[in-house]
């Protein structure tokens, strides 16, 4: 093992033998060792008996695939279905044996493999807990003092004393993470886990992953190349079983979606045009209120009228001098959105309260993708820079952003809300809510690109 590595694999291969039919693997195992009891004897008059045919093909899920990840690094693996991405990290924690080549680890690796993996399924969630923690090395007396802040960090509430056979993959996700997070590890190994836990948690294991990255090495595995380019100091693309190529991770992603992208020509994304977004922009408000693409049907809610929901976390932060009451993402005539497509008109609204006498009052808004990437957003401060808006204590406003919603990347995006005083440079935070809204895009880009704008397009070329 090199001097500083946490982790190295060295000349890692894995093959599999695939049998066309389940009796060739009996077959496989005795008939060779039959023919070489019997060569000896009978092989003069049947030569056949020294031949000896395979019953399977071999298929290497890994050959000869080399990485390390040094202290304080975050080490991305990107790569197709299939690639060899879970069988590589199975095989670096140990859970996997190599067919050729050696994996070693230094200090101590959480790993949140397989969903489920590492559970006892008739134990409950605390039982499981004990189990896990103490795979990690931590005595009974360490778990007892850390299970607060295990449950805690799960927010499973009393599904902790359930079994976790019971369990959606969404609260195993929670109860996983939440072990590795609490083990004091030096490296962590996470396949793919982000992608099962609802936005909420996404957002709170991100935030554990960046303070993490402080002080810890972290082994990646997503198919998402957005989340390797903000989060990884190096990426490692595996091609069927290969390293394809590795390092700098904007320069391999770029590299992974061109070879995507080119694989994928001639599907043609459906995509709203430019002539649509400005339909969008300029089309009459109908008369009624509409249900729009995933729109809840509601009336209207004018300044004023109606209470706003209320916000969908209450996870943040703020001196709390004023406080987010109520929040909506809406469509053009009131429909709340919970799904959109990119193109339509949208306006987040939220109401707010004042809790003491208040100067300069602020708000915006920021749209997250599921790794906390802030995409756009917007604040009041210009409208209000010449005549700051001040609030009496326990009086109430509201503030509304109307935008044209750009085409994301299908998945699901959080709205942080935010109410602060002063100015941009020095305002002081009263309330920050980091996923006051939640929402889901269902477009249809397939480029690996974050979003969409409305682009004409023209090429021309000269005939030869
Ligand atoms: N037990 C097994 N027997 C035979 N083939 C296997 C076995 N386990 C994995 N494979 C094959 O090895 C290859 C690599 O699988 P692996 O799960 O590592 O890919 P992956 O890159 O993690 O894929 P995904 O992104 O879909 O999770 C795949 O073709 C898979 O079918």
């Amino acid at each position: 093992m090199s001097s500083e590595a946490v982790i190295e694999a060295k000349n890692i291969s894995k093959v599999y033998l695939l049998y066309n039919k389940s009796e060739d693997r009996l077959k496989q195992m005795l008939v060779p060792r039959m023919k070489r009891l019997l060569a000896p004897v009978l092989g003069s008059m049947f030569p056949r008996l020294r031949q000896d045919k395979p019953r399977f093909r071999e298929f290497w899920a890994l050959r000869d695939v080399s990485v390390s990840l040094m202290p304080g690094e975050t080490l991305g693996i990107i790569g197709q279905n299939g690639s060899g991405k879970s069988t590589l990290l199975q095989i670096i924690c140990g859970t996997l044996s190599p067919s050729a080549g050696a994996a070693y680890s230094r200090g101590r690796v959480a790993a949140l493999l397989e969903l489920g993996a590492g559970f006892n399924p008739d134990f409950t969630g605390r039982e499981n807990v004990y189990l896990n923690a103490a795979i990690y090395g931590l005595s009974r007396a360490e778990i007892d003092q850390r299970m607060d802040a295990i449950i805690e960090f799960a927010e499973i509430g009393e599904h902790i004393d359930q079994p976790v056979k019971t369990y959606s993959s969404g609260m195993f996700v929670r109860l996983a993470f939440s072990v590795i997070a609490n083990v004091d590890a030096e490296v962590l190994v996470i396949d793919e886990a982000l992608a099962v836990g609802d936005a909420y948690f996404q957002q709170k294991c991100l935030r554990f992953l960046r303070k993490f990255q402080e002080r810890g090495s972290i082994f990646f595995v997503s198919h998402d190349t957005g989340a390797m380019m903000s989060f990884c100091d190096r990426v490692v693309w595996l091609q069927n079983g290969t390293i394809r190529a590795q390092g700098d991770p904007k320069q391999v992603c770029e590299e992974y979606l061109a070879f995507l992208y080119q694989k994928h020509t001639g599907v043609e994304p459906e995509t709203p045009s430019a002539a649509s977004a400005e339909e969008a922009v300029s089309t009459e408000p109908q008369q009624g209120p509409d249900v729009g693409p995933g729109g809840t049907e509601q009336a209207y809610n004018g300044w004023g009228q109606s209470e706003l929901p209320p916000p969908a976390n209450d996870r943040g932060f703020g001196d709390m001098a004023a406080e987010i009451t109520g929040c909506q993402l809406a469509g053009e005539h009131g429909q709340i959105l919970q799904v959109v497509t990119g193109g339509e008109t949208c306006e987040i609204a939220c109401n707010f309260k004042a809790n003491s006498d208040l100067e300069s009052v602020i708000a915006g808004f920021i749209v997250k993708d599921r790794l906390g990437q802030y995409i756009f957003g917007e604040n009041t401060f210009k409208e209000t820079a010449s005549s700051p808006v001040n609030m009496s204590s326990q009086s109430v406003g509201e503030a509304r952003f109307k935008f044209i919603m750009p085409t994301l990347a299908p998945g699901t995006y959080t709205v942080v809300l935010a109410i602060a005083g002063g100015t941009l440079e020095d305002h002081v935070q009263h309330h920050w809510l980091h996923e006051a809204i939640v929402f889901h895009s269902q477009s249809e880009i397939n480029t690996g690109v974050l979003l969409q704008i409305p682009v004409k397009s023209t090429i021309n070329a000269a005939l030869a």
